[in-house]
């Protein structure tokens, strides 16, 4: 880890960061019933509006939630955002999740009219749902009306509310969901990635390349639009944009979000989420994530990714000197962790490490990493160790104290850099943006992205301007890959990393691709044309109807097949349902012009929109 070790070391005498070092931040107050109340506020402006969007309503649960985040614990102004948060999801037909809020909510109440408020609503919620147990809960209600001490005022008020909630429960309706068939088919479509997901080698095998290290090869036959490879991502971290409307954990929408007791940064989806990051690297990261949110950048997100797992080697192996003491680094610079039990954190990090060494002339230190090694990179993981050191426990406490000029010396601040600039390095060659799929997500990747992620046999994936497969992710987070035309055994699967040849230039593609690498694809050494989607298709279908009629007149058939599914690009309906589905696969298996044709690619941008509209992650307020 020499290369990491002087980059860090190299960082640390730079004047700027020491001045990073030596600022005393702005103190942040860890939970404020002020900021609790605003964000409530400002949720409401939003929910009081006659017609919502489904981005109002992803705003006004973001409000909601960071109202919960910043309530302090068992206070009133939690016990207000629990229950309006309640009123959201009742308005968005979401009635169990609205239940479980509105019995978070009366338990931290003792006022009567507050308790009858909230259980008039749960029996709204059970009636919608069409559950006996609102006749108890009627019950219950007028039970505590009766035994409970009521002010004067009280006494005329709350049995109005009482006699609307029974009139207005008579007359509700069990909900039921708009297309209960779309909804079947959602979830035989998740019996097949969830299956599939269970025997990933039997369909693919990974195996050395030619000429880039190794890649990913199919074992079989795919048609188009077969899932060749599901798989979980072993690291994530959210974007820090949506940290209120997302588990921090487990990235799914936190509609039931528990906050973390300490900071109110975090909403987690369940308890069994918060125990886990809590355990694994939430009791460290708790107290620098206000900092880090502060100095919120998109590199900075790879490197909060590759800390956490840091967090928890460290935590797995008990302290920073044992893990050091486990740590095996070979003459040509591999690192492992000495095993003591299989499955844990330390197994998961020797993997990982695995993934970057097999490139050609060790493209590992020759791409990203090594371009951004004094730069962006090994600024924001020394930037990050000083927050480790000046706002958490993490390093022992004696170098909290420790002079600016001593950290360079401090072995296990240069080791713990080392090893979490490493990690951010694969992680950077490795790793995902997790994006939804929809299309005004699409229109806004960034804004509406979930987070990063890696996965280990999914970076096995090699890049192709041209590519065999795509990518898209399932609502459970998984990375889902699909075959986009005919793809024959031993073949290998090829994925572009971000544009394809018929949509961008070459020159535009590199700078895409971060100029991590000179692509070796079919289409850039073949020297491929560019926009055959758009733009530049209409002069090369002159040329070819004057140059060449007979392909132009094969082209030209099929591209008239293809305008009527093109056009449809922007019915989402369509492309959700089973039967588009096919119709568009068929035509690709069908197809008798290889690339580079105009009709092949536009085909290819359309079987892509479709299957990602189908096995892609869904919105959050899609379809409430
Ligand atoms: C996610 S990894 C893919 C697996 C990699 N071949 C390996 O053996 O670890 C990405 C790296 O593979 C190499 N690579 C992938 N596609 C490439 C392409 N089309 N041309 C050149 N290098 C490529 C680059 O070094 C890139 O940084």
């Amino acid at each position: 880890m020499d290369a990491e070790r002087k980059a860090i070391n190299d960082n640390l005498s730079r004047g700027d960061i020491k001045d990073f070092a030596l600022s005393s931040d702005k103190e942040y107050q860890i939970k404020s019933a002020k900021e609790s109340i605003e964000a409530r506020k400002k949720g409401n402006d939003i929910y009081i509006k006659k017609k919502h969007t489904d981005y109002d309503h992803r705003m006004i649960l973001n409000y909601y939630n960071k109202s919960i985040a910043y309530a302090p614990n068992e206070s009133e102004e939690l016990m207000y955002a629990y229950s309006n948060r309640a009123y959201l999801l009742m308005h968005i037909n979401k009635y169990n999740e609205a239940i479980d809020n509105l019995d978070k909510a009366l338990q931290l109440t003792n006022s009567t009219k507050m308790k009858l408020k909230l259980y008039c609503q749960k029996v709204k919620c059970l009636a919608a749902l069409g559950s006996s147990r609102k006749d108890d809960v009627l019950k219950e209600i007028d039970e505590i009306f009766h035994t409970s001490k009521i002010s004067v005022e009280d006494a005329t008020f709350i049995p109005i509310i009482i006699e609307k909630t029974k009139s207005e429960v008579a007359s509700i309706k069990r909900y039921e969901p708009k297309n209960p068939k779309l909804l079947q088919e959602k979830e035989e479509r998740n019996k097949i990635i969830n299956d599939k997901e269970k025997v990933p080698f039997e369909f693919v095998e990974i195996k050395p390349t030619e000429n880039i290290g190794r890649g990913l090869y199919a074992k079989t036959d795919f048609k188009t639009g077969d899932i060749v490879l599901v798989e979980k991502p072993c690291l994530t971290q959210p974007d820090f944009a949506n940290g209120h409307v997302l588990c921090c954990h487990c990235l799914a929408v936190a509609w039931t979000g528990i906050p973390c007791e300490t900071c109110h940064e975090y909403i987690f989806c369940s308890l069994k989420c918060k125990s886990m990051a809590w355990d694994e690297y939430h009791h460290t990261e708790c107290s620098i994530t206000p900092y880090i949110i502060q100095r919120n950048s998109e590199i900075l997100k790879w490197t909060h990714m590759s800390l956490k797992f840091i967090i928890s080697l460290v935590k797995e192996n008990k302290s920073i000197d044992e893990l050091k003491s486990k740590l095996k680094i070979s003459k040509n610079n591999k690192i492992e962790i000495v095993i003591d039990k299989p499955g844990q954190k330390s197994e998961l990090f020797n993997k990982l490490m695995r993934l970057s060494y097999k490139l050609p002339d060790n493209k590992y230190v020759g791409g990203w990493g090594d371009i951004h090694s004094n730069c962006a990179a090994s600024t924001y993981t020394v930037e990050t160790l000083i927050l480790l050191l000046k706002y958490s426990s993490f390093f022992s406490g004696n170098l909290r104290t420790m002079q600016y000029n001593k950290y360079s010396k401090n072995e296990n601040f240069i080791f713990i850099g080392s090893l979490l600039l490493r990690l951010v390095k694969m992680n950077a060659i490795n790793g995902h943006n997790i994006s939804d799929t929809t299309p005004s997500a699409q229109k806004n990747y960034y804004a509406k992205g979930r987070g990063l992620c890696t996965g280990l046999i999914s970076s096995m994936i090699n890049h192709s301007c041209s590519p065999n497969i795509r990518k898209c992710f399932s609502d459970e987070m998984k990375f889902v890959y699909y075959a986009v035309e005919p793809i024959t055994s031993r073949t290998q699967l090829l994925d572009s990393y971000d544009a394809c040849f018929y949509e961008t230039p070459k020159s535009m593609r590199r700078m895409q691709i971060y100029t991590t690498f000179d692509c070796h694809c079919i289409a850039c050494e073949g020297k491929w044309p560019p926009y055959l989607v758009h733009g530049m298709s209409e002069f090369i279908t002159a040329y070819l109807q004057e140059n060449d009629p007979k392909f132009w007149s094969l082209e030209k058939s099929y591209l008239d097949k293809i305008k009527p599914l093109k056009a449809k690009m922007s019915d989402r309906a369509f492309y959700l349902r089973k039967d588009s589905i096919q119709t568009v696969t068929n035509l690709m298996n069908e197809i008798l012009i290889p690339q580079p044709s105009i009709a092949r690619s536009n085909l290819l941008h359309v079987v892509n929109h479709a299957l990602q509209t189908y096995h892609g992650l869904t919105e959050p307020f899609e379809n409430c």
